[in-house]
């Protein structure tokens, strides 16, 4: 029996927190491990402590796990727990995702101050979002919408609301019920027209290729549905080079052995669109997932990327 702890990176916003207890909860339960065997290790990353610009305008997703990678490919730390949607599709070298804990629900969530609903909010009203999935799918169905750049924690994206700075803002429900503040929200977006992010909602464990001794403590709290599901996501946003200046909405359900998925894409100005669905077996998921980006990227054509620069 090892005695040295178990090193367990994350940020430390307070959703990255419960995050990275959630994962050490479900260990000690599939270990039957005491809590002293795992230690929580705090790091600030790049883009935890840049806040007042959008993460397209400061360089992406990378900016939220670089510090952890090297500190997981120096061996200070065992894992790295992060939101899949924070995660780039290409990860550095000797990583990789080795578990996905059971998703939350991936929806996105309204918060409304002036109106309950997306559809109720007056003409010109303000809304607050910096993701691009986000304010291309509310131009799309409300054209006449402000949005202004919304950023930092759950928390405070909230205090801005309440003060008055916008009418509503969105959120992933997922993010808000892991921090038990589910009570502010008031509408919860049908997926068919208001398609979340790639992997929203499913935690994952990063870790180092070739490490059987991290493998084995990790394979028993891997959710495979969701493992299917999320790689099937990741594999679409690859398939278009998804980054954060691409519009790239998409989900993936399991059905017994089976996987549905959708996707869509969209201008920034949500004026121009495709989707696209696909279906097949749970064993083939990443192929899925390619296989509709190509489908959709093809079908867009190369005016349509254009317009995304
Ligand atoms: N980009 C920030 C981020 N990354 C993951 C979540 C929510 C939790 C999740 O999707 O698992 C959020 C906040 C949000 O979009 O509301």
């Amino acid at each position: 029996m090892q005695t040295k702890p178990f090193r367990i990176g994350t940020r430390g916003s307070p959703l990255a927190l419960a995050q990275a207890h959630e994962t050490r909860t479900r260990l000690m339960a599939a270990h039957g491990l005491p809590e002293e065997m795992f230690e929580i290790v705090v790091l600030s990353t790049t883009g935890d402590r840049i806040t007042d610009r959008s993460l397209s305008e400061i360089g992406g997703k990378g900016l939220f796990t670089q510090e952890l990678e090297e500190q997981l490919q120096s061996g200070e730390l065992d894992i790295a727990v992060h939101s899949s949607k924070d995660m780039p599709t290409k990860l550095p070298e000797g990583l990789h995702i080795a578990a996905y804990l059971p998703r939350e629900d991936f929806r996105d969530a309204f918060i409304g101050r002036t109106a309950s609903t997306l559809t109720a909010l007056p003409d010109g009203a303000i809304v607050g979002t910096a993701s691009l999935r986000r304010q291309a799918l509310i131009r799309r169905l409300r054209p006449d919408i402000q949005l202004t750049i919304f950023r930092g924690s759950v928390g405070t994206r909230l205090r801005k609301l309440d003060e008055g700075q916008v009418d509503a803002t969105l959120l992933a429900y997922a993010g808000l019920k892991r921090l038990s503040m589910e009570d502010v929200v008031t509408e919860l977006l049908d997926p068919t027209d208001f398609p979340p992010a790639p992997a929203q909602g499913a935690i994952c464990v990063e870790s180092r290729i070739g490490d059987p001794r991290t493998d084995a403590l990790i394979a028993p709290i891997n959710d495979i549905p969701t493992y299917d599901a999320v790689s099937c996501e990741r594999a679409f946003l690859a398939a278009l080079d998804g980054s954060c200046r691409t519009p790239i909405g998409g989900f993936a359900i399991c059905d017994g052995e089976n996987l549905k998925f959708s996707g869509l894409i969209l201008t920034p100005d949500g004026r121009r669109e495709h989707a696209i669905e696909v279906e097949g077996k749970r064993a083939d998921a990443e192929a899925l997932g390619l296989r509709a980006g190509e489908a959709v990227r093809a079908a867009a054509g190369t005016d349509f990327f254009d317009s995304w620069n």
